[in-house]
């Protein structure tokens, strides 16, 4: 909340910075090439559409928008800041693909990235920061398809205890998926091993995921749209916001050190269990260097390992429930699965990550789920760092760029019936598996998009594809509710990931051996 006490002020910078910003952009205005700034609402003077801004589906709010104003591309104001929504997958590409160069970067948060000192984390930093690429090199390195094979025995193991669980306490479900996902990424990331969800580790990482959903909520700090505001002093009075967003910097620090020295003593120790910071931090160990680079280099390994569970665990468990769910209302796709993974293991004992590709329509089904359900339905936002034109548009510098992946998902043209979930929209011709879908791939937009695209896509299909064969292949999973089978009656979360709201579903097990 705004604090109460020095409103006044706050309330002057604040019109100063709005006038200044408007008076600027009438001027940059005149001297662009494209003078139209892409349609949308116009709300009030003061907070522009800030109070037209639903609080769920928002995504659905401006394809609504993308049609009344006629044009796939929208833009409207929220105080000082500029938003342009991006409703097609022509400008998606357009854009944020093919002009990567200048619209990978991220929207600044000065509460978040300066006052909490997030700025150096791989979601927030600069895409010109060198950092940013070196992040990305070290995740993509760590988690492609030689990372994802050498962690393929944790992801066995972890996936056992899921059947397990779901064997013991079915009702339990969701709880039992959540603890999965988290297990996987704290045994990949650290080789820490959780068992319930109740692990330190595991409060550690929710506390951080908590603070930074609080720190980064739009509209509630005034600083992030009067950036001059940083320089006030804790100690005067009103500036709560500040005191509390240097308490948050601390117990942020503190956390994201919990892991990562846990790494270290159990390296010191000899106990080392491999993982993805004791590969790199024994790297870092072997090589020659001065302290200044040994530290700097140790300071991204934590910045990387710090982003895994951040990245890894509300996305995947989001498209697991959403597979899980649609395959208890979709009985005939559930067993067309089934019957594919059972033909697999009839000729493999164990399922490794070569085989996957053996699994076509389990494929074409996580496709599916990933289309119908999108797990980040506006992928996270994007910041153009210079000013630009895109069909007669001109696109401010500065403008916060956010895809509506939600909108392209469910684009009539290039998914018809798109309310219908049916993974025969991405079955190969003729059994090829490396044939092109019938359909677009809908992961080219589910992962995100240019320099900011997501670098643990591998990871993450291998992952889900491994858990749906084996979920499907020792369970049978119904809804006896005949209502949810229509999909028009399922109901969507909202958040920076989304999913199917779970509703009652039955796990029965099936008389097969286990793998
Ligand atoms: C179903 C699973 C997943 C989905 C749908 C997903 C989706 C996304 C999306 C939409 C973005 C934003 C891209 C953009 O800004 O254009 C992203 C970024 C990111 N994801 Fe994923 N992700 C998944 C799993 C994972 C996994 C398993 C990891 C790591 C092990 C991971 C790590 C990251 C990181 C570090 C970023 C930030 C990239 C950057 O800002 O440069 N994600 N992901």
């Amino acid at each position: 909340m705004f604090p109460v006490e020095s409103v006044a002020l706050y309330l002057t910078c604040f019109s100063i910075t709005l006038l200044t910003t408007r008076l600027l952009s009438k001027w940059s205005h005149r001297t662009s090439s494209a003078s139209r700034l892409p349609p949308g609402p116009t709300g009030t003077l003061f907070a522009g559409v800030k109070r037209l801004l639903p609080s769920t589906e928002p995504w659905k709010k401006y394809l609504a928008w993308s049609k009344h104003f006629d044009s796939p591309i929208i833009s409207f104001r929220v105080y000082n800041k500029r938003i342009v929504v991006l409703n097609d997958y022509r400008s998606v590409q357009a854009l944020l693909d093919n002009r990567a160069a200048i619209y990978s970067d991220r929207p600044m948060s000065w509460m978040y990235n300066v006052i909490c000192g997030r700025g150096n984390a791989i979601f927030n930093i600069s895409a010109s920061n060198p950092r940013h690429k070196a992040y990305r090199r070290l995740i993509q390195q760590g988690l492609g398809t030689k990372g994802t094979k050498l962690a393929w025995p944790v992801l066995q193991d972890e996936v056992n205890a899921l059947l397990d669980g779901l064997s013991s306490s079915p009702a339990d479900w969701e709880q039992h998926l959540l603890r999965t996902t988290a297990g996987i990424v704290m045994k990949v990331a650290f080789g820490y091993s959780i068992k319930t969800l109740e692990d330190p580790f595991i409060k550690v990482s929710e506390e951080t995921s908590k603070i930074s959903g609080w720190a980064t909520t739009p509209g509630r700090w005034l600083v992030d749209y009067v950036p001059i505001l940083r320089y006030v002093p804790s100690w005067v009075p009103g500036a709560a916001w500040k005191r509390q967003g240097l308490q948050w910097k601390e117990r942020l620090t503190h956390l994201s050190d919990v892991p990562h020295q846990w790494v270290k003593a159990q390296l010191t120790a000899g106990q080392g269990i491999e993982s993805f910071t004791s590969r790199l931090l024994s790297q870092l160990a072997e090589e020659e260097q001065d302290s200044a680079q040994a530290e700097e280099k140790e300071d991204i390994i934590k910045w990387c390992s710090g982003a895994l569970y951040a990245g890894a665990s509300h996305t995947t468990v989001s498209a697991l429930t959403s597979f899980v769910l649609l395959m208890a209302i979709h009985p005939d796709i559930q067993q067309k699965a089934r019957q594919e993974v059972d033909e697999l293991f009839k000729y493999v004992g164990v399922l490794d990550t070569v085989c996957l590709s053996r699994l076509p329509y389990l494929r074409a089904t996580l496709k599916e789920v990933l289309r119908f359900a999108p797990v980040g339905n506006l992928a996270l936002p994007h910041c153009v760092i210079q000013e630009d034109e895109y069909m007669g548009y001109r696109i401010p510098k500065g403008a916060t760029i956010l895809p509506n992946v939600w909108a392209i998902m469910h684009d009539p043209i290039l998914y018809p019936d798109p309310f219908v979930f049916s993974p025969d929209r991405f079955v190969p011709r003729d059994g090829d598996v490396n044939a092109t879908s019938p359909q677009p791939d809908p992961t080219q937009f589910a992962f995100g998009f240019g320099r900011r695209a997501c670098p643990g896509t591998e990871f993450a299909e291998a992952s889900l594809l491994l858990m749906m064969a084996k979920i499907i292949y020792r369970f049978v999973l119904e809804c006896k509710d005949s209502q949810l089978h229509n999909c028009e009656n399922l109901q969507f979360t909202t958040g920076i990931t989304s999913h199917i709201k779970p509703f009652p579903i039955t796990f029965t097990p099936r008389d097969v051996s286990s793998l």
